[in-house]
């Protein structure tokens, strides 16, 4: 049996969750203690929902507190790996960032470190022992809720690797490739294109890791209607959504995510997904 130590986020049951209390000291530090008490040959699996160097420090906090205890089998499931898009140095100055978090963990000798759906295939292959769990289960239960013929969009060459995995994982859904161009010193993106010219009035989805602003959504959602798109969905497996959901809806028919980055309530248009147990989604 694995024990799970719960820092922000609910995979496993209850029953078997692990006590803690957590506070910041009033400097603004952060504190953890464990109440729990754990056999030494327990093997404990961390769960944690990153969204700032703050959380990656709790979860830091977490694991040295177990490996005092005496614990030497830890797993860890960060389901959003930080920095996961900072994977290479685009300009002289800038940090290898998300392997700067990879080698933290590295150092701390875990069994595994399990990531969901990352960003490209980097963060896995830095990390020691990691484990990818794919967004397939998530899309297939979008598509079930849909209950439409759609066509699965792929909005830049970044994503087209897993797209086509999906797709034949999917059955062999037909996909439509896209591109974006995105300026490397402002991040403006711009030039978007679809490389089909008649969507025929099909419904489409587009599936993505990440929806940050959501300024390529929109700019795809445009120029997809530009080619005669039907119905607009836009799956994507981390919902950080950093400028709301409110204009976003306005280009989408639905919207998915799973809440591995934050729980967000339901609103009219917007499904959020329970990333549940490691291999088991489910529509709440
Ligand atoms: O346009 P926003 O939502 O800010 O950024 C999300 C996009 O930026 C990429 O890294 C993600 O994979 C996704 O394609």
């Amino acid at each position: 049996m694995i024990l799970n130590l719960d820092l922000n986020f609910n995979p496993f049951s209850k029953e078997k969750t692990i006590d803690y209390e957590s506070f910041t000291f009033s400097g603004g530090e952060p504190h953890i203690k464990i109440l729990t008490p754990i056999n030494e040959g327990q093997n404990v699996m961390v769960t944690h929902r990153v969204q700032s160097f703050d959380d990656f420090g709790l979860l830091l906090l977490a694991i040295d507190a177990l490996q005092r205890m005496g614990i030497k089998n830890i797993d860890v499931f960060v389901p959003y790996f930080p920095a996961a898009r900072q994977d290479r140095v685009m300009v002289s100055g800038e940090p290898l960032s998300v392997k700067v978090y990879a080698e933290i963990l590295n150092a701390l000798n875990l069994n595994s470190v399990t990531v969901y759906d990352p960003h490209s295939e980097v963060t896995p292959a830095l990390l020691n022992n990691s484990k990818v769990i794919s967004n397939h289960n998530f899309i297939k239960e979008v598509i079930e809720d849909i209950n439409e013929e759609i066509i699965l969009i792929s909005p830049d060459g970044g994503a087209l690797k897993k797209i086509y995995k999906l797709s034949s994982a999917l059955g062999g859904i037909d996909v439509v490739e896209c591109s974006k161009s995105r300026d490397v010193k402002t991040g403006q993106i711009s030039d978007f294109k679809v490389y089909v010219d008649d969507l025929k009035g099909k419904p489409c989805l587009i599936v993505d890791d990440i929806c940050d602003g959501g300024g390529t959504f929109m700019g795809l959602a445009n120029e997809l209607k530009n080619k005669n798109a039907g119905k607009l969905y836009l799956a994507v497996s981390h919902g950080i959504f950093s400028k709301g959901l409110t204009e976003l809806s306005k280009y989408f028919d639905k919207i998915y995510c799973t809440d591995s980055f934050r729980s967000i309530e339901h609103t009219e248009g917007f499904i959020q997904v329970q990333l549940k147990e490691k291999n088991e989604t489910k529509i709440i």
